[in-house]
């Protein structure tokens, strides 16, 4: 018997502002680990997650989660079980503290919602060598590597069912790198990246290799392949998972929010 995928994307097409496609037919499914998402700079990688995440609108194809589209979820409950992580933190005002407070606050009303859903951010952090004095320090004061893990700390503290990581360890070194892979590869993630060498190290779900235009002639789903010069996919695009079972993250009920100022973690709150 067949087991739908925990989350799945079909078709997805973005258009130019000239109507040419920027990238068009991509597929993904994830049922449990690492997607890694690759491809030339431009091709569109940060585009396809806000495309996922419902921050933009595509022009083509469709995603579920659960086998449930983000308008039968709600848009809010959607972007707080897909969640997005940009790769660059927007400086807000205030310190991440605040930010995280806020979110409660804005979460607080949501039926379901339950102080206990959220887990501790700073604990998360701490293993990543994120001193608990830093989350009192203010947004605009913080190192862009600091940034870069509280920000991805505040996003696993939701439990999001699937995270949809836009080069998030870009600013790390690493040591600090390994530590947020050791914890980012526990979860289930759609993840891009630049480099090879990191892709082989997380990718247990397949991986995409993203092309300008019409990605559907790209055959079978990918393999992680290995070779001497480092990691590469089967030439074949397509980042069908292959785990089994279900993330060790599955939360009661992730709708952390009820506005978009919580599913994303850079945006400014109102
Ligand atoms: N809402 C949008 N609608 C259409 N095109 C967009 C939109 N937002 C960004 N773009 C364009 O999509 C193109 C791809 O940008 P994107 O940031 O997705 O690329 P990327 O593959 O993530 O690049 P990099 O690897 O350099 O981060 C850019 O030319 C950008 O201007």
């Amino acid at each position: 018997m067949t087991t739908s995928p925990l989350f799945r994307a079909k078709g997805i097409g973005k258009k130019n502002e000239d109507g040419t496609w920027l990238f068009r037919n991509v597929d993904l499914e994830l049922q449990q680990g690492v997607l890694t998402v690759s491809g030339p700079s431009g091709v569109g990688k940060s585009t396809l997650l806000k495309c996922i995440n419902q921050t933009i609108s595509m022009d083509e194809g469709q995603v579920w989660l659960d086998e449930k589209t983000p308008d039968q979820w709600g848009i809010p409950a959607w972007r707080s079980k897909v969640m997005y992580v940009p790769q660059r933190t927007a400086i807000m005002e205030g310190t991440p503290l605040d930010f995280v407070e806020e979110v409660k606050r804005f979460g607080a009303h949501r039926k379901n919602l339950k102080e206990n859903v959220f887990d501790d951010p700073v604990q998360i952090a701490l293993d990543w060598g994120i001193r608990p004095d830093l989350w009192h320090s203010k947004w605009n004061t913080l190192s862009g590597g600091e940034m870069q893990r509280i920000s991805i700390a505040i996003a696993c503290s939701f439990r999001p069912e699937v995270l949809l990581l836009d080069e998030p360890t870009s600013a790390l070194d690493e040591s600090s790198c390994d530590q947020v892979e050791q914890t980012l590869g526990q979860l289930n993630c759609v993840w891009v990246t630049h480099n090879p060498q990191q892709a082989k190290r997380i990718s247990t779900a397949g991986q995409l290799d993203m092309h300008a235009g019409d990605n559907s002639q790209q055959g079978s789903p990918s393999e992680v392949v290995v070779d001497e010069d480092g990691v590469h996919g089967n030439g074949k695009g397509h980042g069908h998972g292959h785990g089994h079972g279900r993330s060790n993250t599955k939360s009661s009920d992730t709708s952390a929010s009820t506005s978009s100022s919580s599913q994303t973690v850079n945006a400014k709150p109102k």
